[in-house]
This record gives C-alpha cells, sequence and structure tokens, in this order.
C-alpha cells in the first residue's frame, strides 16, 4: 500500500465546464437522474442504460498537462466532471487515492512497448489482475459512500463471463452495506477466475454457477432490473457496465495513455479487445471529452458479431461459442446501446425499436446513416483459436513479452491494420496467470500468480449451483439477501 492519504485537490478552474451533469437513459423514459442515483441504480428502469445529458470536455492544456501526472490526479480530473457535486471533491479525492494505492504498479496501467509505434497498455495490476479492478476498486467505495451518506443497504447483482465477477467481489466482500450475488456460467470460466469468486468466505459474497452462457447470465441480471417489485424489495444495484460509473472510471486510462504518447498534439489509435463493449465505450467518451483518437478497433473472438455489424450492418446473434479467451465469449454487447443512441440522434424511440426487435428475433438492421458513423470512429477485426495461441507463442519469441489470451487477439488484429503515423495502444485486459492452461499451451509457459493469490488455489469452494431461470434465482437472492423487506409479486 503506497498512499492511503486523501491527495492534494487542484483547483476546479482548469476544466473547461464542471456543471453537474444529468443523465437520461437511452431507451428515453425513465426519469433524468445525476451521479449518485445513476450510481445505485444501475439499468434504468425502462430497460435502457443511462449516458450524460452533454459530454465535459477538458481542454487541450490540461490534457497536455496530465503526462507525468500520477493516476490519481488525471483520475479525478476526468470523473469529477461527471459525479458534479453529488459527492464533495475531497471525499472523491480520498476514495480515488484509495482505490489506486493497492495496485501492484506505481503508475497503476503502465505502458509498454511492444514494437516500433505499438503498445499495450496493461491493465491487470489491481487485486485481481484484470482490467475491472480499475473500475471497480473505485466503485466500491463510491457505493459504500453513497449508501452510507443516504443509511441505505443494497443487494448488488452482477453477471460475469469471468473477470467481473473476481473484481465485483474482492470490491465488495466484507462491506457492511451490501450482499454481492455474481451469476457466472458454470464449466465456462477458468480455474482461476472460478476461485477468485468461490473462494471468498466474507457472508456477503454469494456465488451462483448457472447451467448457461454468459448472454443467459446478462439477460437473466436485466430481467431482474425490470421486475420492479423484486428490485425494490431487495434494493438491486449493479455493478456490471451497464453502470455508467463503470464507464467513467474506465475513460481515464485513455487519457493517462494519449498523454503519455503525445495527445493531444497527435492523434492516437486504441485497439480493445471486446465483449460486453465497455471498455472500448470508455474510448469513444474519451474522444467526446477531446482525447484526439484515430481509430477504435474492435477486437473479437470467435464470438464476433460487433465485426459482422461493421461488416454489414446486421446486428444479429448467433449461439456463444467457447473459446480460450472465455471473458470474451459475449454476443450481446450491452454497451452497444449507448453508442447506437449516439448514433441514432439521441433518440430513444428508435432505440426502443431495436432492441424491442433484437428480443423478438434475435436481429437488427442499422440503417446507412448510423452505421456510417460507427464506422467514421471505430474499427473491427477478429481472431480465431489458433491464431490467438500463435500470437501468443510468436510474441513470447520475438519479445520476451507474455500476453493473455485476451490481449493476444487486440495485439493479432491491431498488428492487421495498415500502417499509421498515430500511436497504437493495445489494451492488455488481463494477467496471463489467469489463464495458465491456454497460455502454457500456446507457448511452453505457464504463468505464476502472485504469491498473494497462491493460497486461493487450495482453498475451499464456496458456490451454488442453478438453473438460469430468473424466478428460482430471485427467490434464491429474496431468502438471502439482508436487503430484502417486503413481499413480492
Ligand atoms: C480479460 C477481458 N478482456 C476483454 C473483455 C471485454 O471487455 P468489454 O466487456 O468491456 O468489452 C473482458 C470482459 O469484459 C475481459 O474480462
Ligand atoms: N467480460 C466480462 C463480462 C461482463 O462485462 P462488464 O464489463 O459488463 O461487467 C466479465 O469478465 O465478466
Amino acid at each position: 500500500m503506497r498512499r492511503l492519504h486523501p491527495l492534494p485537490v487542484r483547483k476546479r478552474d482548469f476544466l473547461e465546464d464542471i456543471a453537474a451533469v444529468k443523465y437520461v437513459s437511452t431507451r428515453g423514459e425513465a426519469p433524468v437522474l445525476g451521479f449518485s442515483d445513476v450510481l445505485l441504480t444501475g439499468l434504468a428502469a425502462d430497460g435502457g442504460l443511462y449516458v450524460p445529458q452533454t459530454w465535459p470536455k477538458l481542454s487541450r492544456e490540461t490534457i497536455a498537462g496530465f503526462a507525468g501526472r500520477p493516476y490519481a490526479e488525471v483520475a479525478q480530473a476526468v470523473i469529477e466532471p461527471f459525479v458534479g457535486d453529488d459527492i464533495s471533491r475531497e471525499d472523491l479525492a480520498a476514495m480515488i487515492g484509495e482505490a489506486y494505492a493497492g495496485f501492484r504498479h506505481p503508475a497503476v496501467t503502465p505502458l509498454v512497448q511492444v514494437a516500433p509505434n505499438r503498445f499495450v497498455l496493461e491493465l491487470f495490476h489491481g487485486p485481481t489482475l484484470a482490467f475491472k479492478d480499475v473500475a471497480m476498486q473505485l466503485l466500491g467505495r463510491l457505493m459504500d459512500h453513497v449508501l452510507t451518506a443516504r443509511g441505505q443497504r443494497a443487494t448488488i447483482v452482477g453477471a460475469t463471463s469471468g473477470d467481473t465477477g473476481g473484481a465485483a467481489i474482492e470490491a465488495f466482500r466484507g462491506r457492511e452495506r451490501t450482499d454481492i450475488f455474481v451469476l457466472f456460467p458454470d464449466g465456462r470460466v477458468s480455474d482461476v477466475q472460478r476461485r477468485q469468486m468461490t473462494t471468498p468466505t466474507e457472508a456477503n459474497v454469494h456465488s451462483l454457477a448457472l447451467s448457461g452462457t454468459f448472454d443467459d447470465c446478462q439477460t437473466i441480471l436485466k430481467g431482474m432490473f425490470t421486475h420492479a417489485a423484486f428490485r425494490d424489495r431487495v434494493q438491486l444495484a449493479g455493478v456490471n457496465s451497464i453502470n455508467w460509473a463503470r464507464i467513467v472510471a474506465q475513460v481515464v486510462y485513455y487519457f493517462v495513455a494519449g498523454a503519455a504518447l503525445g495527445a493531444p498534439h497527435r492523434p492516437i489509435s486504441f485497439t480493445v479487445p471486446t465483449g460486453n463493449f465497455g471498455d472500448i465505450l470508455a474510448g469513444y467518451v474519451a474522444a467526446q471529452m477531446g482525447l484526439p483518437i484515430e481509430r477504435l478497433v474492435i477486437a473479437t473472438n470467435a464470438n464476433d458479431i460487433l465485426a459482422r455489424t461493421l461488416e454489414n450492418g446486421a446486428y444479429e446473434t448467433r449461439g456463444v461459442v467457447p473459446t480460450i479467451s472465455p471473458s470474451m465469449d459475449i454476443q450481446i454487447s450491452s454497451n452497444f446501446e449507448r453508442l447506437l443512441f449516439e448514433v441514432h440522434g439521441r433518440d430513444g424511440a428508435q432505440i426502443r425499436s431495436l432492441m424491442a426487435r433484437l428480443s423478438q428475433s434475435g436481429r437488427f438492421e442499422l440503417a446507412e446513416a448510423p452505421l456510417a458513423a460507427i464506422r467514421e470512429g471505430f474499427d473491427a477485426g477478429r481472431c480465431g483459436e489458433a491464431e490467438t495461441a500463435a500470437t501468443i507463442e510468436r510474441t513470447l519469441r520475438e519479445t520476451g513479452y507474455l500476453l493473455d489470451p485476451h490481449t493476444a487477439i487486440g495485439l493479432h488484429v491491431a498488428e492487421q491494420r495498415p500502417a499509421s503515423d498515430a500511436p497504437m495502444v493495445v489494451l492488455a485486459t488481463a494477467h496471463p496467470a489467469k489463464f495458465p492452461d491456454a497460455v502454457e499451451a500456446a507457448c511452453g509457459v505457464r504463468p505464476a500468480l502472485p504469491p498473494e493469490l497462491e493460497p486461493m488455489m487450495s482453498a475451499p469452494e464456496r458456490f451454488t449451483k442453478m438453473a438460469a431461470e430468473r424466478g428460482e434465482i430471485e427467490r434464491h437472492i429474496l431468502d438471502t439477501a439482508r436487503a430484502a423487506t417486503m413481499e413480492v409479486s
């Protein structure tokens, strides 16, 4: 632990726009809320996702000034305009300082050069070795802060394809005001990921292994949020990237990397291993705030719905295929809805219509103009199983750098891109030690866990196996959650 004291707080006048931001739903029919309410609400009551009414802007001088500054200082400048007056500047600074003090690297998210003009942004130095920690360590503190101020409790439910679950449990374990339930697809996560969810002994932690895929877990979760009686009775809150606070915390590292590589004086490109579209959406937000981004490149595994959509304009779900990058085994990318909202002129009615078509027929077609608007900022590429393994092996052989399978997908897709003067940053979303079997099979090297995580590999596991059936899961939560208070229909 390096720093537990609040950071020195800078004056607000270095921001162009500090007005308190209000949030609207992508489906246009939920109440307009402030930051703290959005934080506790998760999914909007109309099934949409909250986005800020306007995008705060950072000046070029502010962005240039981020170069070489401590991570926590940049985080304060980027996050504060989204929080507004809901949380005091001093409290926010203290929470940011604490959230990143425990990271294993002093830079929090260091950049590593792997080729001329190509960099890996290591996002895995948090407690559970995944990029999720960057947002989740702050989210746990923010929620606790708001719940304490309001004298409330909450029941957190999260859906995970492997990493969100462990990071959320780590952030909320033992917290007095929350119970946390994590739904994960049984048999479809790595041993390390499963043990991060099943070995914590705190009474407020509940891991549920569902027979199904991540998409089943996420659909059940969204169903709970639109089941008003259940939602109210357990005081439901969410920690997936449907929660706007998750996205905001992930915007920070785009600015950190961009400024380190010369922004705003030159544009930067980012390739992002993508599943639920939260991480790359944070890049889009950074661009809206003023970071010059040349391209945002979506990298997918065989579950390539987003790559297909960019190719032919049809967003069409297919069955989830298990891969050696299990955290990206996702076909319904929740946060794509936030981008759809932007490219449809923020028209909630159009988003309701697209989402209704998706739930009725598993597909919708994008009109020409919104598709063109998406293609203006984003590219996409896919990487198969053999290419993922080959990228791990070749990168280790040629550079000595050991990739996890998700990051390997990003690097492979980045390598296929035409040459450009803009530096390319590949987001390294997980530490290779989370996927030791896949990494060893690819390159013969078995990455070791940091010593403090070793004991969990032989600790007893505790989890409940359940069918992917929302009613049964809701009953289980009602029986177990300490925040449940009244009858539900
Ligand atoms: C290791 C890893 N890489 C990439 C992703 C995809 O990120 P997102 O869901 O934000 O698109 C995930 C899961 O979210 C992940 O855990
Ligand atoms: N890949 C994620 C899936 C959930 O994504 P989230 O960012 O919406 O929480 C995981 O590892 O659980």
